[in-house]
């Protein structure tokens, strides 16, 4: 890996500290960073040097999924680190930022390869990105990169600004759109999944598989960002971004050589084949809920509109539930049924692959019916894959019954997703970024949904928190004879059957 200096913009942010440093340090008992590096963080407060190598230190005792951190090592990872203060809206500020970032190459020998990453507000996007080119900063003898968090816009519109704003000062390939759910382990797994296994390559198609279920359920409610919160809502939270970049890496066929441009342009593919819906067709296949109060691990907890920052009247969406369509020759006729929200029974993602069964018919006249094969990808918390197939149960007549084979490997200490992002952009890897032509796709597809939304077009159902979400979303599958799947406790009666 290329020696490099790592600008990060929002040094003294909650991002920064939460998620960044200690992914930092754990690449770096991994060593999995160059064996020299210089990292320069940068914010608006005056901090020294050491002021801020301490609060690194801190936020690495806190936060990194390591439980003891060594003295010796951590002294010498701080090393790397420095700070300077500067007003990023300010071009004047980028001088000694510029200089700052000069004499340390200098001092260490490092060549001018530059990675800047803004883990700021979106609003210092676009500033940055122009500052970091007129200052002369980004005007480098070596490599530069940018990686920019989310959002990406708040519609499709501003999507394209900040990407036109972007491209004044970085390339295409030099730009690389953070989304953690690409970071996650089991995700960045489905690919292997299909290339690794040629049973699953022959089944992934629309005459093995009924449905897909992606869900990615959250037990937290808005905790204190209902300023961000209350004007994003799920659809823009989760959905636009990360149920997507979910959907596209499950239903993307395999390339004939696994590169990141051929990745990409397969999960662009997927994107390009998803049925656009018309704002006034949304109410039939998307399904808008908000948390209401309810009961969370035997706790009562208040309704969205009662938590501080929240009006009242708020019609914000915690709960999105959609049926996702992908008309190309794999997938044809294959529902991919989406989900997402926050107060709900159980903190789970996961990808549930039903598969149809062409003897159910065999069963007609008996009174078992198999359940469902089904293949099960849980992303968070839990990682691993399981199968659910069918088989005779000696202990019970030899009645046909469900069970579930666990292909989990048990592995322990498996690293976050920032550390894999950012050992990823630090080798100019950027698979598992997302391309600005996904982003843009995903904001056509989401923006009739926003409309629909925004103009009353889709019923808000108020769900009780520490339910899964609201009747409509298990009415949404039952109108094409499925439900979901792996529900822990079923609101209702267990469906059995599917015809
Ligand atoms: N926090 C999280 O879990 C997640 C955050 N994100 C995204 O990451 C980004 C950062 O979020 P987060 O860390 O929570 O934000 P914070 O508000 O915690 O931090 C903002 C950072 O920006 C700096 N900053 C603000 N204004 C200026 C300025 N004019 N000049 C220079 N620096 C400035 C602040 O410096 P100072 O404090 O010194 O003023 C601080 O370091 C956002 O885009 C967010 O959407 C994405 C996913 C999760
Ligand atoms: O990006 C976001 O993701 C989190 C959920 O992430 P996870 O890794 O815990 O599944 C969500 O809580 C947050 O609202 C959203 O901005």
């Amino acid at each position: 890996m290329d020696s490099m200096t790592f600008v990060l913009f929002g040094a003294t942010g909650d991002l920064a500290k939460r998620k960044i440093y200690p992914a930092l340090y754990n690449l770096y008992l991994d060593k999995k960073l160059p064996a020299v590096f210089s990292i320069v963080g940068v914010g608006r407060r005056g901090l020294s040097d050491e002021e801020f190598q301490s609060s690194v230190a801190e936020s690495v005792r806190t936060f990194s999924r390591r439980s003891q951190v060594e003295a010796q090592q951590i002294n010498a990872f701080l090393e790397a680190f420095c700070y300077c203060s500067v007003d990023v809206t300010d071009p004047k500020e980028f001088l000694p930022l510029q200089e700052r970032v000069k004499e340390r190459e200098a001092a260490l020998d490092l060549p001018e390869n530059r990675m800047f990453y803004l883990s700021v507000a979106p609003e210092f996007f676009e500033v940055i990105a122009s500052n970091i080119r007129a200052s002369g900063l980004g005007t480098t003898k070596g490599w530069k990169r940018l990686i920019i968090e989310k959002p990406f816009g708040h519609d499709l519109a501003s999507a394209r600004q900040l990407n036109e704003k972007l491209g004044a000062s970085f390339e295409e390939e030099e730009i690389y759109r953070i989304d953690h759910y690409l970071g996650k382990p089991m995700v960045q797994n489905l690919e292997a999944l299909e290339f690794a296994n040629p049973v699953f390559q022959a089944l992934w198609n629309n005459q093995y598989i009924a449905n897909v279920q992606i869900t990615a359920g959250e037990t937290v409610g808005v905790e204190e960002r209902a300023g961000y919160y209350d004007h994003t809502g799920a659809l823009l939270d989760m959905v636009q971004n990360h149920m997507l970049q979910m959907l596209m890496m499950t239903a993307m066929h395999l390339p004939k050589r696994i590169t990141a441009k051929e990745i990409r342009g397969e999960k662009r593919k997927v994107m390009e084949a998803v049925r656009p819906l018309r704002k006034e067709e949304v109410s039939q296949h998307v399904v808008r809920g908000q948390y209401g109060a309810g009961e969370l691990h035997g706790k009562p907890v208040v309704g969205y509109v009662d938590e501080p920052g929240v009006s009242e009247a708020s019609k914000t969406d915690t709960f999105v539930a959609a049926r996702v369509w992908i008309d190309d020759p794999f997938w044809q006729g294959v529902p991919f049924y989406i989900r997402t929200g926050k107060r709900m029974k159980e903190k789970s993602t996961r990808i549930v692959i039903e598969f149809k069964n062409p003897l159910e018919k065999l069963y007609r006249h008996r009174q078992e019916k198999p359940a469902p094969n089904l293949l099960i990808i849980s992303v968070n918390p839990d990682e691993g894959i399981a199968l659910q197939v069918n088989s005779k149960n000696p202990t019970n007549s030899g009645k046909i019954e469900p069970v579930t084979v666990d292909f989990s490997a048990g592995t322990k200490d498996v690293p976050e997703a920032y550390e894999l992002l950012l050992f990823d952009a630090l080798r100019g890897d950027s698979t598992y970024f997302a391309h600005w032509k996904e982003v843009e796709l995903s904001w056509m597809w989401v923006e009739p949904i926003m409309a629909a939304f925004r103009e009353d077009l889709v019923p808000l159902h108020v769900y009780p928190a520490g339910m899964y979400g609201p009747d409509a979303s298990a009415e949404l599958l039952l109108a094409d004879g499925f439900q979901w799947w792996l529900d822990k406790a079923p609101e209702r009666e267990p469906i059995t059957s599917h015809s």
